[in-house]
């Protein structure tokens, strides 16, 4: 476990790692010669020696002061390279964080994400480093005591090696069970990770129209989950460190009764006994010193797996010799015989997509729900890489260049919240910091955002609150395509949602799709009319495939599935037509 964490860490941290084992060996060692001391200055002392006692005691303070400085000088160490460590694995956990495919992200990876980072981060460094001293006394010292007992009386160190895997074994078998408990409390953590947040997020809507309940059901069932996991987990916590405590017990009885029986009546001196009941107890002192490490470095276990999982998350490759994408102008986007699925899904999502957005147009992409609109638009900027064919800018593949090229060429303005908790004036500068005003006051007319720095008491300034939660879901969009106008893409790929848009920011939107012809090219997919409308090409998606594509005008005259679509409005629940055509339920 040690060393599949130290091969995803960066080499100081390594080198820390290692560091702290070289120290702890060096405190187990001097313990366990210290102990082993007792024997022969025991000896001294009950034989009346007094100079022989003088100079074993002599040598027993100085190994034990030996013992206590490099006891201190390990925890120092061990609490420092700890923090640093920690450190360390969350900055990796962070930049890791920019390395995913961008397909990665989704509510159960997000909710996992967040114990990664924080508890997950402590855990296996705090529990692995700060162990690795007692880990390494456990399994040192009692190896050099047993050699000490073993010139006393070879038959209590006899019962000393059996007793030691013994106890081990009844260790195992409880930590067994305790990783078990660790993985169920995990899985119910980020469950109910995901239902709070979803529970949270989804209020307005389940006050007003979860008559059954069902959200609070769904959370109150994972929080249930949760409870019974930890009860597992104490449960098994408790049992594993009675059944622990009942083994060491059992085996100092056994050294105790076999050093007696053995000496009983032998006339064997009392040195030898008191040293041998003396070193029994040392014997197993360490042994539960490393069971209780063993465990929780085994309860870290998961932690690590999880840890390692992620940080070994491959990003989408890069090529060696990328070719570069034109820095001006709008570029064409074709896709090339398209197959993708996700991972660990059964069924393809795209299947053989074959499409041509000319430089500078706009091509609607409209289909029903779970057709495979947003996957298609968002192969694009490489959320995910396609399983066969290609995706094309212009004439390069979207993997022959770098996503750190490719990015920035492509405009994102999508359902999901991607604003900071800044000022409105930040984020429609993410892209661009060098803008100057009269490029901010461009972007803000064009977007709409200058409708809301005029009303907001701080303007520009105003800030948009965590997930741009002071901002209303059409003024998040207006600020996202503010920010985009002033990237100026040479793409834009724009995943129109529905619920989120008011009439005004709808209009600008549509005005802004509308100026950005021949300057660059855009994929939107389209819940309302108005833009397909004004579209140069329209492409209905269907489980996945284009099946038909042309001019709205083209496709209605064609009378297939868009204009199908069109009248039956029920099949399609997103598909919503213009207001004009909107009649009472
Ligand atoms: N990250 C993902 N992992 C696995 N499957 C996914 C993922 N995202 C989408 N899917 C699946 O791919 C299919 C297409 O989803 P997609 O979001 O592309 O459809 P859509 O046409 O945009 O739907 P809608 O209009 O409802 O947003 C769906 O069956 C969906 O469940």
């Amino acid at each position: 476990m040690i060393s599949e964490l130290l091969s995803v860490l960066d080499r100081d941290t390594v080198r820390g790692y290692r560091a702290q084992i070289v120290r702890s060996v060096i405190y187990a060692v001097l313990e366990g010669i210290t102990i082993a001391l007792t024997l022969p200055t025991l000896a001294a002392v009950v034989a009346g020696d007094t100079d022989a006692s003088v100079r074993w005691l002599i040598a027993l303070a100085v190994l034990a002061a030996a013992t206590l400085l490099a006891h201190a000088h390990t925890v120092r160490k061990g609490t420092r390279a700890t923090f640093d460590a920690m450190a360390a694995v969350q900055s990796l956990e962070v930049a890791q964080l920019r390395r995913v495919p961008l397909a990665w992200f989704g509510a159960t990876n997000n909710a996992g994400l967040i114990s990664l980072l924080w508890p997950g981060a402590i855990s296996i460094t705090r529990n692995i480093l700060l162990n690795l001293g007692e880990l390494a006394r456990g399994l040192i010292t009692p190896v050099i005591v047993l050699i000490a007992a073993a010139f006393v009386s070879p038959a209590a160190a006899v019962v000393m090696v059996i007793a030691a895997p013994c106890m081990f074994l009844v260790h195992r078998i409880t930590t067994r069970r305790l990783e078990e408990a660790e993985r169920a409390d995990h899985a119910a953590n980020t469950e109910a990770t995901a239902r709070v947040i979803e529970y949270a997020e989804a209020q307005p809507v389940l006050r007003s129209a979860d008559r059954n309940n069902l959200g609070m059901r769904l959370l109150t069932d994972s929080l249930d989950e949760l409870d019974a996991a930890a009860r597992v987990g104490v449960r098994t916590e408790i049992l594993a460190r009675a059944g622990f405590g009942t083994a060491v017990n059992v085996a100092i009885s056994a050294v105790v009764a076999v050093v007696g029986w053995a000496m009983l009546g032998t006339g064997a001196d009392l040195a030898a006994l008191v040293a041998l009941l003396t070193l029994s107890l040392r014997f197993t002192e360490p042994v539960m010193a490393v069971a209780t490490t063993a465990r929780m470095l085994r309860t870290s276990r998961a932690t690590v797996r999880r840890t390692v999982d992620y940080l070994r998350i491959a990003p989408l490759p890069e090529p060696g010799d990328p070719q570069i994408l034109p820095a001006e102008g709008p570029l064409s986007v074709t896709f090339d015989g398209v197959d993708f699925t996700y991972p660990g899904a059964d069924e393809p999502t795209l299947t053989g997509v074959d499409l041509t957005v000319p430089a500078g147009t706009v091509t609607a992409v409209v289909g029903p729900s779970g057709a495979g609109k947003s996957t298609l638009l968002r192969l694009v900027p490489r959320f995910a890489d396609v399983d066969s064919g290609a995706i094309r800018l212009g004439d390069v593949d979207v993997r022959a260049t770098t996503t750190d090229r490719l990015y920035p060429s492509v405009g994102m303005i999508l359902p999901e919240v991607t604003l900071l908790d800044r000022s409105i004036r930040d984020n429609v500068t993410a892209f661009r910091p060098d803008a100057t005003d009269e490029e901010l006051a461009w972007a803000a007319q064009v977007s709409g955002v200058d409708e809301i720095v005029e009303r907001l008491p701080g303007g520009w300034d105003a800030p948009v609150g965590p997930l741009g939660g002071d901002l209303s879901g059409g003024e998040r969009q207006r600020v996202q395509i503010a920010r985009v106008a002033l990237q100026r893409p040479a793409v834009v790929v724009l995943d129109e949602a529905t619920a989120a848009l008011d009439t005004l920011s709808e209009q600008k939107i549509q005005a802004w799709v509308r100026g950005l012809a021949g300057r660059a090219t855009v994929i939107v997919v389209a819940h309302r009319m108005r833009i397909v409308d004004d579209a140069d090409q329209v492409v209905v998606v269907q489980n996945g495939r284009i099946v038909e594509s042309g001019t709205a005008d083209e496709l209605r005259a064609a009378d297939g599935a868009f204009a199908r679509m069109r009248r039956t409005r029920s099949d399609t629940s997103e598909w919503a037509l213009d207001e004009t055509e909107e009649v009472a339920p």
